[in-house]
């Protein structure tokens, strides 16, 4: 079975895709420091990602990238505006629905994989469940380790595994919940050109296939010419976005903001 058609059989049904945006970002500030010396990190964003597309978020360093990631998945608590995730105000949400909202909706990825190096695969895939109280299946486990082409994995640990591998692995493990919204903070900073490649065509066919929402920051303009929709800020604000992107359209979108 290809990896398209065990993503179908696995996970189509669960990716919850009601008709609303995935993240809704609505004139959102984000102060950090005292009200008169402080930085804007964010500067009255607003940004709506369509559920079942793919959203990258660029710009240079300190441009407010990981603040918008981490305001837009409950992280990080805006100072003003509104954020909606799924149809759902999280703006003023209490840490026991943002902790459920963790669980269920949202799933993450990060550039450094955060795998448990004692446990197998199947073992890291099922642990956030397991802590969660959620219940999964071994079936499940499995079929979702196969939607990532891992099925002959499943019983090695993080160390046997390419750094590929182990962000496959990743991948998987916050996919389990079926996520309405993956968010993806530099998923292939740490990978070699081949392996961030394969990773970038799986995360695709889940957007193709069972329509995964994803939304991702990146330094690199050949991992962001991957997304649908480019977005760059500067300064905390969004100053271009760029749909259906080509490396060399980012690549000189970039330059020009980092000039
Ligand atoms: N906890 C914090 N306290 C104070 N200032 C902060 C904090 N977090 C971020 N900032 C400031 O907010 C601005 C945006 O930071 P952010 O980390 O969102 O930028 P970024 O685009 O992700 O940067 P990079 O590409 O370097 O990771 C920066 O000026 C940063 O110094």
């Amino acid at each position: 079975m290809s990896w398209n058609q065990h993503l179908s059989a696995g996970l189509r049904q669960g990716v919850p895709n009601a008709g609303h945006p995935a993240v809704e970002l609505q004139q959102v500030t984000r102060m950090y420091g005292s009200k008169n010396t402080g930085v804007a990190a964010l500067d009255n964003v607003s940004l709506s990602c369509p559920a079942g597309t793919w959203t990258a978020i660029m710009g240079p360093s300190g441009s407010g990238k990981s603040t918008l990631l981490h305001c837009a998945a409950g992280l990080d608590q805006v100072t003003s505006g509104r954020v909606v995730l799924s149809g759902r105000d999280i703006t003023m949400a209490p840490d026991s629905v943002l902790t459920e909202l963790r669980r269920r909706t949202i799933g993450f990825v990060f550039q450094s994989f955060n795998l448990i190096s004692s446990l197998t695969a199947e073992q890291n895939v099922a642990f956030p469940s397991k802590l969660a109280g959620v219940r999964v299946s071994k079936s499940d486990v499995r079929q979702t380790l196969a939607s990532v082409g891992l099925a002959d994995r499943a019983s090695h640990r993080p160390r046997e595994l390419s750094g590929g591998q182990q962000q496959r692995v990743a991948i998987a493990r916050a996919m389990i919940s079926r996520p309405a919204v993956l968010f993806a903070d530099e998923p292939t900073g740490a990978l070699d050109s081949h392996s961030a490649k394969i990773v970038l065509e799986l995360l695709r066919t889940m957007v193709q296939t069972v329509g995964q929402s994803i939304v991702m920051v990146t330094h690199d303009p050949a991992v962001a010419a991957s997304a649908d929709t480019v977005i760059f800020l500067a300064d905390g604000q969004i100053v271009d976005r760029v749909h259906m992107p080509t490396i060399h359209d980012v690549a000189e979108r970039l330059a020009r903001l980092e000039s």
